[in-house]
C-alpha cells in the first residue's frame, strides 16, 4: 500500500539576487513496509524535500499525499507522519525516558491511559525499560536517538521520516538504531531514511532513490543495484604511484581510484583501455568483485559528472 506519494516537487530560494534550484521536479514514493535509502551529496536537495514531505518548507510546484492527504493543505495530515529531522532536538532533556514518551503521546491526541500503554510497550519493544526513570540529559546519545525516534512514532503515523539516524552514534549504538528501523518496517511502517553512511543505507533499504543537483539520478531496488553494478565490477590491484596523467585519463574512465587499487565498473573488454592506461605499473591482482553501496554510488555521481 503507497503511503507517500510526491509528484513535481520544485522549490527554489533566492541567495543574494542568484536563484538557487534546490529541488527541480522530483517524485517520490514509500510504500507500506518499506525502508527507502534518501542519497545524494551535500546539497543535492535530500533536506528541503524532506521539508516539503512535512509541510515545513511549501513547494513552488508540485503535490504531497501522505495516506491520501496533502501536509501543505491540510494539517491533519501530519498525523500520519513521524520524523526524526534534527539529531534529538525534540527531546525534553530534563523529563525522564518514560515522561517523554507519555508527555508526547498526549501532545500528539492520545490520551492519558493510551499515551501510558503506547509508553510501555515502545519501552519494552526497544530495549529502553531500563532506562525509563533516567533523565534524558542523561543518556547516551544511542539511546537518546533511540528515544527520539521511539516519539516520533508514539501516535503510530503511518510515514517515518529519518534524516541521518546513525550519525555520530559508536557501533553498538548504531546496530540498535538499525535493528529498531528493521522491526518498525517489518510491522508495517514506511520509512525514508537519508543517510550518507552507504552501508546503513545497503544494509536497511528495500529501495535506494539517489539525488544529485535537485533531481532524481537513479532510483532502484537495493538488491537489483548491486546485483546490476556486481556482474560488471572488478578490482585491479597495482603497485606504484599514479602519475598526473594518469590521474587524468583515468577520470573520464568509469573507474574509482582508491590509493594502490581501483574499482572498474563495465564490460570486460573496456578493462583493457585501464590497463593500458595503468602501464608500465605492475598489476599485483585483478578479479571480479561484489559491488557495494558506496561504489555504485561514487561511480553514478563521476558518470554525471560527465554527462
Ligand atoms: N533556506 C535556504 N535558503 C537558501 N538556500 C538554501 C536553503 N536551504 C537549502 N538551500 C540550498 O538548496 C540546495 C539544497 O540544499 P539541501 O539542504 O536541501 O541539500 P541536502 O541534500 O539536504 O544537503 P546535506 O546533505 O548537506 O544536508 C543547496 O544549494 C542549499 O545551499
Amino acid at each position: 500500500m503507497q503511503i507517500l506519494k510526491a509528484t513535481g516537487l520544485k522549490k527554489h530560494y533566492r541567495v543574494r539576487g542568484e536563484t538557487v534550484e534546490a529541488v527541480k521536479n522530483l517524485s517520490l514514493s514509500c510504500a507500506a513496509g518499506e525502508v527507502v535509502a534518501f542519497l545524494g551529496a551535500n546539497g543535492a536537495g535530500k533536506t528541503t524535500t524532506l521539508k516539503m514531505l512535512t509541510g515545513l518548507v511549501r513547494p513552488d510546484a508540485g503535490t504531497v499525499e501522505v495516506c491520501g492527504e496533502d501536509p501543505n493543505r491540510d494539517p491533519k495530515a501530519l498525523r500520519q507522519i513521524g520524523a526524526v529531522l534534527e539529531g534529538n532536538r525534540n527531546l525534553y532533556w530534563k523529563l525522564s525516558v518514560q515522561e517523554n514518551l507519555e508527555y508526547f503521546g498526549v501532545l500528539k491526541g492520545l490520551n492519558h491511559r493510551q499515551a501510558r500503554s503506547r509508553a510501555a510497550e515502545l519501552l519494552q519493544r526497544f530495549g529502553l525499560t531500563e532506562k525509563k526513570n533516567t533523565l534524558v540529559f542523561q543518556l547516551s546519545r544511542g539511546m537518546q536517538q533511540k528515544l527520539a525516534i521511539a516519539l516520533s512514532v508514539i501516535h503510530q503515523p503511518r510515514l517515518l521520516l529519518l534524516d541521518e539516524p546513525t550519525l555520530g552514534l559508536d557501533v553498538e549504538a548504531t546496530l540498535g538504531i538499525k535493528s529498531m528501523v528493521m522491526e518498525l518496517a517489518e510491522q508495517g511502517q514506511a520509512i525514508l531514511l537519508t543517510t550518507h553512511q552507504l552501508d546503513v543505507a545497503q544494509e536497511l533499504s528495500t529501495r535506494v532513490v539517489i539525488m544529485r543537483q535537485g533531481e532524481i539520478l537513479t532510483e532502484k531496488p537495493t538488491g537489483e543495484l548491486i546485483a546490476e553494478y556486481s556482474g560488471q565490477s572488478y578490482t585491479i590491484q597495482f603497485a606504484g604511484e599514479l602519475d598526473t596523467l594518469q590521474q587524468h585519463k583515468l577520470r573520464s574512465l568509469p573507474v574509482n581510484v582508491q590509493e594502490d587499487r581501483l574499482l572498474y565498473f563495465g564490460s570486460p573488454a573496456g578493462l583493457y583501455e585501464v590497463l593500458d592506461v595503468l602501464r608500465p605499473l605492475d598489476i599485483r591482482h585483478l578479479e571480479p568483485t561484489i559491488a557495494d553501496l558506496t561504489d555504485i554510488f561514487l561511480h553514478l555521481q563521476k558518470g554525471a559528472l560527465h554527462v
